[in-house]
């Protein structure tokens, strides 16, 4: 049995090897992410990661196992994804700025049959910022690929007052849930693989 993470982030892939995961292959999905826009944050991450995890299961043998996710920021009933500019990037920091937001992820596990989806949630509140220091963060390249246009794992570290519940969750692979959802598909990474 292989384990196959459907995902082009780095951080998922080293979040896997830090959960003791040595032997993983990685196969980023390649399909676009659609989904319905009336879903609400957990829903919607929890469908984006099926459709991930669905697409590569379709390749893969019947024996592997697949993990997938999505990340996503909600603030104020909007949605948050990677920013398509730096002015959007800009717009997303200043919604962010001097509050809590929720950071979802979805992640679903399958094995040809069997397939389980959870979302995790995670509360981060932001220290005000200035346009100047919204700029000069941006200018660092940072946001760029990173959902709500920051990385807490980094220097959006300097952003973030506080945070309440998984971390892991906000670098985008909820950790604990998913060493959980793994033990149902007869893999612990606690105990032994
Ligand atoms: C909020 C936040 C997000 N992120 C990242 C995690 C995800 O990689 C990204 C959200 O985009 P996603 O669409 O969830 O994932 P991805 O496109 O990077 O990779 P794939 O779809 O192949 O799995 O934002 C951080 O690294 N740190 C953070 O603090």
């Amino acid at each position: 049995m292989a384990i196959i993470l459907a995902s082009q982030s780095p951080r998922r892939r080293q979040l896997l090897e830090q959960m003791g995961f040595t032997n993983f292959i990685v196969r980023p999905a390649q399909g676009e992410e659609l989904a319905d826009p009336s879903l609400d944050p957990g829903a919607l991450v929890e469908a984006l990661s099926r459709q991930k995890a669905l697409e590569i299961s379709a390749a893969a043998n019947g024996e592997d196992l697949i993990i997938a996710a999505d990340t996503v920021v909600a603030v104020d009933g909007q949605v948050l994804g990677k920013p398509h500019s730096t002015q959007q990037a800009h717009q997303m920091l200043s919604a962010l700025s001097g509050r809590e937001h929720t950071v979802y992820t979805g992640v679903t596990v399958c094995r040809g049959d069997q397939i389980l989806t959870q979302h995790e949630a995670t509360a981060v509140r932001f220290r005000p910022l200035t346009a100047q220091e919204i700029d000069a963060y941006i200018a660092t390249g940072e946001p760029m690929d990173k959902a709500g246009s920051y990385g807490i794992q980094g220097r959006g570290a300097l952003l973030v007052e506080g945070i309440s519940g998984d971390y892991f969750n906000v670098v985008g692979l909820p950790v604990c849930r998913l060493g959980r959802m793994l033990t149902q598909f007869g893999v612990d990474p606690l105990t032994g693989m």
